[in-house]
């Protein structure tokens, strides 16, 4: 079981932040949500503050990471289980950091991206929150 921890960042107009995986890593050139593998010791709130900084050079408060879902998918190798927060606040400009590509999607247009299968279920829970 792999727990990871990721984040639905939202900006003013209802859009999503996706980042693209990047060459080399599994499942490469799929966009995601930004985060990643919560470590030993480890709450889930600390490691997606600490892989939000990692990757895209943000800060971010646990005060502004509300739950909103999860997604649990059974890979080949490994079963993953991944809370998604939904995050509108944060301190500092979003820059990729790990050379990834990032764009803002609205939810009625993440089908056009391809996507991990375990995100595809997370979808529909993005678009009834934010395109009522
Ligand atoms: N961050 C993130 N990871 C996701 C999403 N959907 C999904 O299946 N994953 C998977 C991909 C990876 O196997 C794992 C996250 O691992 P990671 O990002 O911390 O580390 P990594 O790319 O080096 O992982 P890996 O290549 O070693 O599997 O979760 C998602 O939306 N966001």
């Amino acid at each position: 079981m792999v727990l990871v921890a990721a984040a639905a960042l939202v900006d003013a107009d209802g859009r999503v932040l996706m980042a693209q995986r990047p060459e080399g890593k599994s499942m490469a050139g799929l966009w995601e949500f930004p985060g990643g593998k919560v470590e030993a010791g480890e709450t889930p709130e600390a490691a997606l503050i600490r892989e939000l900084a990692e990757e895209l050079s943000i800060d971010v408060s646990a005060d502004c990471l509300a739950p909103l879902t999860f997604a649990s998918h059974g890979y080949d190798d490994f079963h993953l289980l991944m809370p998604l927060y939904v995050c509108r606040k944060w301190q500092g400009s979003i820059a990729p950091r790990e050379g990834q590509a990032l764009r803002w999607v609205r939810p009625n247009r993440m089908r056009e991206l391809p996507m991990p299968p375990a995100d595809l279920p997370l979808i529909a829970l993005l678009r009834d929150l934010l395109q009522p």
